[in-house]
């Protein structure tokens, strides 16, 4: 059982500069699973997530996690769409989640071999993490994300620029992620990969939800003219 959720958000707001980028936003998320949040460019998918996670500030609404918000903060991730490498080894990197909560340094390495292991980098454990290629660096950033066993993932765009064998191996580490009893809440451009990973959908146009639900029933039968022409690929603002 997953000690933060449901994440439940009220009419959840983020202004910048007197504009409205995301809200107001309702939504609940429960349980285990994968939420893909799609949208055109700019409808504020990356502003949601951050909202979410906390690292924006919500300039209206309430976000809730069934637990108070420190112990929230500290069972969550977010992987970004570029991430960030510490100029330091492949192992150390994965580690740093570890050493930064206390956890003694041989032990946090001997962790860190695991977790890289479990996303096909153990033969790289010395390698310097900012030489990786672009696949090997979000790997690695989803070792160093899941390394804390978060009960939420959040992950922007995961896979942008990614080719398709790299893309098809961080899907694998992802649907693990969600067999192992994590709630995943990834946005995505690549409609392929939202139905492929999608249990959930959150459809954002210019900030608002425009529909949500379930991920079989949305693309098999979105319910409005808008869904419909942006999941044909048809240029929706
Ligand atoms: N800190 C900020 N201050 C002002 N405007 C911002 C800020 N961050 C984002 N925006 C604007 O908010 C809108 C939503 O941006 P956001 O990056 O959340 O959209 P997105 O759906 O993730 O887009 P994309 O698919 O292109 O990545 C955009 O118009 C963007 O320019």
């Amino acid at each position: 059982m997953s000690r933060l959720l449901p994440l439940v958000a009220k009419a959840a707001t983020s202004r910048r500069g007197g504009r409205t980028l995301v809200g107001p936003v309702d939504l609940r998320i429960d349980g285990p699973g994968i939420t893909v949040l799609i949208g055109p460019n700019g409808a504020g998918k990356t502003s949601l997530l951050n909202l979410l996670h906390g690292t924006a500030r919500l300039s209206g609404g309430r976000i809730d996690w069934a637990c108070p918000i420190d112990e929230a903060r500290h069972a969550q991730a977010f992987v970004f769409q570029r991430p960030v490498m510490l100029r330091r080894s492949v192992v150390d990197n994965i580690a740093y989640p570890l050493r930064i909560r206390g956890v003694p340094r041989r032990e946090a390495l001997s962790r860190a071999e695991t977790a890289a292991a479990q996303v096909g980098l153990a033969g790289m454990l010395n390698r310097d993490a900012p030489r990786l290629s672009g696949g090997e660096q979000q790997k690695l950033a989803l070792a160093r994300a899941l390394i804390i066993a978060p009960d939420v993932l959040f992950l922007d765009e995961p896979c942008a620029s990614l080719d398709g064998r790299a893309m098809r191996e961080i899907e694998q580490i992802l649907i693990q992620a969600r067999a192992s009893g994590r709630r995943l809440i990834l946005s995505t451009h690549d409609m392929g990969q939202a139905r492929r990973l999608g249990d959930d959908v959150l459809f954002l146009l210019r900030g608002r939800l425009h529909d949500s639900g379930p991920a079989a029933e949305f693309f098999a039968r979105p319910r409005t003219s808008r869904a419909r022409a942006f999941l044909q690929g048809d240029i929706v603002e």
